[in-house]
Protein backbone atom coordinates (compact mmCIF):
# COMPACT_ATOMS: atom_id res chain seq x y z
CA UNK A 1 0.00 0.00 0.00
CA UNK A 2 1.22 3.57 -0.76
CA UNK A 3 0.58 6.22 2.15
CA UNK A 4 -1.43 9.23 1.06
CA UNK A 5 -1.01 12.77 2.45
CA UNK A 6 -3.11 15.15 2.32
CA UNK A 7 -2.09 18.94 3.10
CA UNK A 8 -4.25 21.49 3.54
CA UNK A 9 -4.07 25.42 4.55
CA UNK A 10 -5.44 28.49 2.94
CA UNK A 11 -4.36 30.39 0.19
CA UNK A 12 -0.44 31.25 0.90
CA UNK A 13 -0.16 29.69 4.42
CA UNK A 14 2.86 27.56 3.32
CA UNK A 15 1.82 24.41 2.23
CA UNK A 16 4.28 24.69 -0.64
CA UNK A 17 7.05 24.68 1.93
CA UNK A 18 5.77 22.14 3.38
CA UNK A 19 5.78 20.15 0.36
CA UNK A 20 8.80 20.82 -0.75
CA UNK A 21 10.63 20.00 2.91
CA UNK A 22 8.70 17.12 2.99
CA UNK A 23 10.08 15.48 -0.21
CA UNK A 24 13.06 16.49 0.78
CA UNK A 25 13.28 14.26 3.95
CA UNK A 26 11.70 11.66 2.17
CA UNK A 27 14.36 10.94 -0.18
CA UNK A 28 16.98 11.60 2.41
CA UNK A 29 15.10 8.17 3.52
CA UNK A 30 15.52 6.68 0.39
CA UNK A 31 11.90 7.16 0.11
CA UNK A 32 10.10 8.22 -3.54
CA UNK A 33 7.41 10.19 -3.04
CA UNK A 34 5.11 11.27 -5.72
CA UNK A 35 3.01 14.67 -5.86
CA UNK A 36 -0.43 15.68 -7.18
CA UNK A 37 -1.07 19.15 -6.87
CA UNK A 38 -3.67 21.19 -8.02
CA UNK A 39 -4.10 25.01 -8.43
CA UNK A 40 -6.21 27.80 -8.29
CA UNK A 41 -6.00 29.24 -11.16
CA UNK A 42 -4.50 28.37 -14.76
CA UNK A 43 -0.55 28.89 -14.14
CA UNK A 44 1.05 26.17 -12.21
CA UNK A 45 3.58 28.30 -10.16
CA UNK A 46 3.71 25.96 -7.15
CA UNK A 47 4.45 22.87 -9.88
CA UNK A 48 7.74 24.75 -11.32
CA UNK A 49 8.95 24.70 -7.50
CA UNK A 50 7.91 21.45 -7.11
CA UNK A 51 9.16 20.75 -10.61
CA UNK A 52 12.66 21.84 -9.60
CA UNK A 53 12.95 18.70 -7.38
CA UNK A 54 14.74 15.77 -8.85
CA UNK A 55 13.08 13.02 -10.53
CA UNK A 56 9.60 13.40 -8.43
CA UNK A 57 6.65 12.77 -10.65
CA UNK A 58 4.29 14.75 -10.20
CA UNK A 59 0.36 15.19 -11.80
CA UNK A 60 -1.42 18.81 -11.71
CA UNK A 61 -4.61 19.42 -11.89
CA UNK A 62 -4.66 23.06 -13.61
CA UNK A 63 -7.86 25.53 -13.63
CA UNK A 64 -9.81 24.48 -10.69
CA UNK A 65 -9.45 22.74 -7.45
CA UNK A 66 -9.56 18.60 -7.06
CA UNK A 67 -12.88 19.52 -5.22
CA UNK A 68 -14.58 21.22 -8.35
CA UNK A 69 -12.81 19.38 -10.96
CA UNK A 70 -14.35 16.19 -10.60
CA UNK A 71 -13.06 13.15 -8.56
CA UNK A 72 -12.98 11.23 -12.20
CA UNK A 73 -9.94 13.50 -12.64
CA UNK A 74 -8.33 13.02 -9.90
CA UNK A 75 -8.58 9.40 -10.00
CA UNK A 76 -7.22 9.52 -13.72
CA UNK A 77 -4.31 11.37 -12.64
CA UNK A 78 -3.47 9.23 -9.73
CA UNK A 79 -4.06 6.09 -11.68
CA UNK A 80 -1.33 7.94 -14.26
CA UNK A 81 1.13 8.44 -11.42
CA UNK A 82 0.69 5.18 -10.62
CA UNK A 83 0.99 3.72 -13.96
CA UNK A 84 4.06 5.40 -14.71
CA UNK A 85 5.53 4.88 -11.43
CA UNK A 86 5.70 1.77 -9.98
CA UNK A 87 8.01 2.70 -7.80
CA UNK A 88 6.19 5.26 -5.45
CA UNK A 89 6.41 4.79 -2.04
CA UNK A 90 4.06 8.03 -0.98
CA UNK A 91 1.91 10.21 -2.14
CA UNK A 92 1.68 13.78 -1.13
CA UNK A 93 -1.57 15.85 -1.99
CA UNK A 94 -1.23 19.67 -2.31
CA UNK A 95 -4.82 20.81 -2.18
CA UNK A 96 -5.63 24.76 -3.45
CA UNK A 97 -6.55 26.84 -0.27
CA UNK A 98 -9.20 27.31 -1.32
CA UNK A 99 -10.02 23.10 -1.34
CA UNK A 100 -12.49 22.04 1.52
CA UNK A 101 -10.27 19.08 2.78
CA UNK A 102 -12.80 16.18 3.21
CA UNK A 103 -13.94 17.32 -0.77
CA UNK A 104 -10.36 16.77 -1.49
CA UNK A 105 -9.79 13.64 0.02
CA UNK A 106 -13.39 12.31 -0.70
CA UNK A 107 -12.12 12.22 -4.90
CA UNK A 108 -9.23 10.06 -3.48
CA UNK A 109 -11.51 7.85 -1.99
CA UNK A 110 -12.34 5.60 -5.35
CA UNK A 111 -12.68 2.08 -5.50
CA UNK A 112 -9.86 2.15 -8.14
CA UNK A 113 -7.12 2.36 -5.17
CA UNK A 114 -8.89 0.30 -2.27
CA UNK A 115 -6.43 -2.03 -2.77
CA UNK A 116 -3.48 0.66 -3.56
CA UNK A 117 -3.41 3.38 -1.47
CA UNK A 118 -3.79 4.26 2.29
CA UNK A 119 -4.86 7.57 3.27
CA UNK A 120 -2.82 8.92 6.26
CA UNK A 121 -5.13 12.30 6.60
CA UNK A 122 -4.77 15.46 6.54
CA UNK A 123 -1.84 18.02 8.30
CA UNK A 124 -3.41 21.63 7.83
CA UNK A 125 -0.90 24.67 7.55
CA UNK A 126 -2.49 27.62 9.23
CA UNK A 127 -0.83 30.93 8.86
CA UNK A 128 -0.80 31.83 12.62
CA UNK A 129 -1.01 35.61 11.70
CA UNK A 130 -3.86 35.41 8.97
CA UNK A 131 -5.83 33.41 12.22
CA UNK A 132 -5.37 36.41 14.62
CA UNK A 133 -6.70 38.36 11.90
CA UNK A 134 -9.54 36.28 10.48
CA UNK A 135 -12.25 38.34 11.55
CA UNK A 136 -11.33 40.64 8.47
CA UNK A 137 -12.32 37.71 6.02
CA UNK A 138 -15.81 37.22 4.53
CA UNK A 139 -17.96 34.70 6.37
CA UNK A 140 -17.62 32.10 3.90
CA UNK A 141 -13.80 32.38 3.62
CA UNK A 142 -13.59 32.48 7.08
CA UNK A 143 -16.19 29.31 7.64
CA UNK A 144 -13.41 27.39 5.14
CA UNK A 145 -10.13 28.12 7.05
CA UNK A 146 -12.55 27.19 10.35
CA UNK A 147 -13.67 23.55 8.40
CA UNK A 148 -9.29 23.04 7.34
CA UNK A 149 -8.75 23.54 10.63
CA UNK A 150 -11.59 21.40 12.24
CA UNK A 151 -10.51 18.44 9.88
CA UNK A 152 -7.02 18.17 10.22
CA UNK A 153 -5.34 15.24 11.84
CA UNK A 154 -2.19 17.56 12.51
CA UNK A 155 -2.27 21.38 12.33
CA UNK A 156 0.48 23.40 11.92
CA UNK A 157 0.49 26.80 13.17
CA UNK A 158 2.56 28.32 11.20
CA UNK A 159 4.61 31.82 10.30
CA UNK A 160 5.39 31.52 14.18
CA UNK A 161 8.77 33.92 13.22
CA UNK A 162 5.33 37.30 12.58
CA UNK A 163 4.56 36.45 15.61
CA UNK A 164 5.01 37.30 19.60
CA UNK A 165 5.24 34.33 22.00
CA UNK A 166 2.11 35.52 23.56
CA UNK A 167 0.42 35.76 20.21
CA UNK A 168 1.14 32.58 19.58
CA UNK A 169 0.20 31.19 22.76
CA UNK A 170 -3.44 32.43 21.90
CA UNK A 171 -3.36 30.81 18.57
CA UNK A 172 -2.55 27.83 19.87
CA UNK A 173 -5.29 27.94 22.59
CA UNK A 174 -7.89 29.23 19.96
CA UNK A 175 -7.18 26.26 17.49
CA UNK A 176 -6.78 23.73 19.96
CA UNK A 177 -10.79 24.80 21.51
CA UNK A 178 -11.68 24.64 17.43
CA UNK A 179 -9.58 20.88 17.17
CA UNK A 180 -8.45 19.18 20.49
CA UNK A 181 -7.69 16.05 18.73
CA UNK A 182 -5.01 17.14 16.56
CA UNK A 183 -1.76 18.33 17.68
CA UNK A 184 -0.57 21.71 17.17
CA UNK A 185 3.02 22.49 16.09
CA UNK A 186 4.47 26.03 16.09
CA UNK A 187 6.39 26.18 12.66
CA UNK A 188 8.67 28.22 10.42
CA UNK A 189 8.62 28.33 7.10
CA UNK A 190 6.28 24.55 7.51
CA UNK A 191 9.72 23.44 9.04
CA UNK A 192 8.36 20.36 10.43
CA UNK A 193 10.19 16.53 10.90
CA UNK A 194 8.40 14.48 8.49
CA UNK A 195 8.81 10.94 10.37
CA UNK A 196 6.63 13.11 13.38
CA UNK A 197 4.25 13.51 10.96
CA UNK A 198 4.03 10.01 10.25
CA UNK A 199 4.07 8.77 13.87
CA UNK A 200 0.89 10.38 14.45
CA UNK A 201 -1.00 9.86 12.08
CA UNK A 202 -0.04 6.20 11.65
CA UNK A 203 -1.54 5.77 15.57
CA UNK A 204 -4.68 8.16 14.75
CA UNK A 205 -6.15 6.94 12.01
CA UNK A 206 -9.26 9.01 12.45
CA UNK A 207 -12.61 8.89 11.07
CA UNK A 208 -12.82 11.93 8.84
CA UNK A 209 -16.67 13.32 8.98
CA UNK A 210 -18.72 15.11 6.29
CA UNK A 211 -18.13 18.38 4.63
CA UNK A 212 -20.22 21.38 5.98
CA UNK A 213 -19.24 24.31 3.42
CA UNK A 214 -18.11 23.54 0.15
CA UNK A 215 -15.15 25.39 -1.65
CA UNK A 216 -17.48 25.53 -4.76
CA UNK A 217 -19.56 28.03 -3.29
CA UNK A 218 -17.44 30.46 -2.57
CA UNK A 219 -17.09 34.17 -4.46
CA UNK A 220 -12.88 33.38 -4.76
CA UNK A 221 -12.00 34.10 -8.09
CA UNK A 222 -8.62 34.41 -9.95
CA UNK A 223 -7.37 36.90 -12.35
CA UNK A 224 -3.88 37.27 -14.88
CA UNK A 225 -1.86 40.33 -14.58
CA UNK A 226 0.41 40.58 -17.77
CA UNK A 227 2.80 43.60 -17.93
CA UNK A 228 3.49 45.62 -21.14
CA UNK A 229 5.95 47.41 -19.44
CA UNK A 230 8.76 47.00 -16.45
CA UNK A 231 7.30 49.13 -13.06
CA UNK A 232 8.92 50.61 -10.78
CA UNK A 233 9.72 48.41 -7.24
CA UNK A 234 8.32 50.96 -4.49
CA UNK A 235 5.40 52.45 -6.70
CA UNK A 236 4.34 48.53 -7.03
CA UNK A 237 4.82 47.41 -3.52
CA UNK A 238 2.97 50.38 -2.50
CA UNK A 239 -0.45 49.39 -4.80
CA UNK A 240 0.28 45.76 -3.95
CA UNK A 241 -0.28 47.26 0.14
CA UNK A 242 -3.17 49.67 -0.96
CA UNK A 243 -5.30 46.96 -2.30
CA UNK A 244 -8.43 45.79 0.12
CA UNK A 245 -7.95 43.00 2.33
CA UNK A 246 -9.74 40.37 -0.14
CA UNK A 247 -7.07 39.88 -2.15
CA UNK A 248 -5.30 36.66 -0.41
CA UNK A 249 -2.61 36.03 -2.77
CA UNK A 250 -0.65 37.25 -5.53
CA UNK A 251 2.08 35.26 -7.36
CA UNK A 252 4.24 35.56 -10.51
CA UNK A 253 7.25 37.30 -12.08
CA UNK A 254 7.09 41.00 -11.96
CA UNK A 255 9.28 43.25 -14.64
CA UNK A 256 11.02 45.69 -12.56
CA UNK A 257 12.33 48.90 -14.04
CA UNK A 258 16.40 48.67 -14.30
CA UNK A 259 16.81 45.11 -13.40
CA UNK A 260 17.12 42.05 -16.25
CA UNK A 261 15.13 39.22 -15.64
CA UNK A 262 11.29 39.39 -14.03
CA UNK A 263 11.46 39.28 -10.15
CA UNK A 264 9.66 36.09 -8.75
CA UNK A 265 7.10 38.09 -6.11
CA UNK A 266 5.00 36.74 -3.84
CA UNK A 267 2.07 38.18 -1.88
CA UNK A 268 0.14 36.60 0.92
CA UNK A 269 -1.65 38.60 3.78
CA UNK A 270 -0.06 42.63 3.62
CA UNK A 271 3.00 40.97 3.19
CA UNK A 272 5.37 41.31 -0.10
CA UNK A 273 8.22 39.35 -1.16
CA UNK A 274 10.73 39.89 -4.12
CA UNK A 275 13.16 37.03 -5.37
CA UNK A 276 15.71 37.66 -8.36
CA UNK A 277 15.19 35.37 -10.93
CA UNK A 278 18.12 33.98 -12.87
CA UNK A 279 16.14 33.09 -15.89
CA UNK A 280 13.81 34.96 -18.00
CA UNK A 281 9.97 34.17 -17.04
CA UNK A 282 7.16 35.69 -18.69
CA UNK A 283 6.19 38.73 -16.84
CA UNK A 284 2.59 37.77 -15.64
CA UNK A 285 0.68 37.52 -12.06
CA UNK A 286 -1.89 35.47 -10.78
CA UNK A 287 -4.07 37.27 -8.19
CA UNK A 288 -6.91 35.49 -6.09
CA UNK A 289 -8.95 37.07 -3.86
CA UNK A 290 -12.91 38.87 -3.58
CA UNK A 291 -14.36 40.97 -5.86
CA UNK A 292 -11.75 40.74 -8.35
CA UNK A 293 -13.79 42.86 -11.02
CA UNK A 294 -11.64 45.96 -12.38
CA UNK A 295 -8.37 45.15 -11.00
CA UNK A 296 -5.38 46.39 -12.91
CA UNK A 297 -2.13 47.62 -12.27
CA UNK A 298 -1.21 51.17 -14.20
CA UNK A 299 1.48 49.29 -16.34
CA UNK A 300 -0.63 45.62 -16.75
CA UNK A 301 -3.37 44.01 -18.80
CA UNK A 302 -5.73 41.96 -16.81
CA UNK A 303 -8.07 38.73 -17.75
CA UNK A 304 -9.78 36.39 -16.21
N1 LIG B 1 7.49 34.95 7.40
C1 LIG B 1 7.12 33.72 6.99
N2 LIG B 1 6.81 33.51 5.71
C2 LIG B 1 6.45 32.26 5.32
C3 LIG B 1 6.42 31.17 6.25
N3 LIG B 1 6.02 30.06 5.57
C4 LIG B 1 5.81 30.43 4.29
N4 LIG B 1 6.08 31.76 4.13
C5 LIG B 1 5.96 32.58 2.91
O1 LIG B 1 4.58 32.69 2.58
C6 LIG B 1 4.40 32.66 1.15
C7 LIG B 1 3.49 31.49 0.77
O2 LIG B 1 4.12 30.25 1.08
P1 LIG B 1 3.78 28.91 0.26
O3 LIG B 1 4.54 27.78 0.89
O4 LIG B 1 3.93 29.12 -1.19
O5 LIG B 1 2.22 28.80 0.63
P2 LIG B 1 1.05 27.97 -0.09
O6 LIG B 1 0.12 27.61 1.01
O7 LIG B 1 1.60 26.87 -0.90
O8 LIG B 1 0.39 29.06 -1.02
P3 LIG B 1 -0.73 28.79 -2.18
O9 LIG B 1 -0.05 27.99 -3.22
O10 LIG B 1 -1.11 30.17 -2.61
O11 LIG B 1 -1.90 28.12 -1.54
C8 LIG B 1 5.81 32.57 0.56
O12 LIG B 1 6.24 33.86 0.25
C9 LIG B 1 6.62 31.95 1.69
O13 LIG B 1 8.00 32.31 1.62
C10 LIG B 1 6.77 31.42 7.62
O14 LIG B 1 6.76 30.57 8.50
N5 LIG B 1 7.11 32.72 7.91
Amino acid sequence: MIDVYLFSGFLGSGKTSLLLHTIKQLKEQGKNPAVLMNEFGALPFDSDTVKGQDEVPLKELLDGCICCTGSEKTEAQLQGLLEENNDIDVILIETTGAAHPVEALDAIYSPLFADKLLVRGIVTVADSKRWLGRHTLSPQIRALFLEQIRHAHIILANKADLLTESEMATVTLELSNLNNSAPIIQTTDAKIAFSYIEKVLSESQNKIDKPIVSGKNLSLSTKLLTFTESVDQDEFEDWVKSLPDTIYRMKGYVPVRGVKHPYLFQYAYGMVNWLPEYVMMEPRLVVIGEGLDGLVYKHSNASE
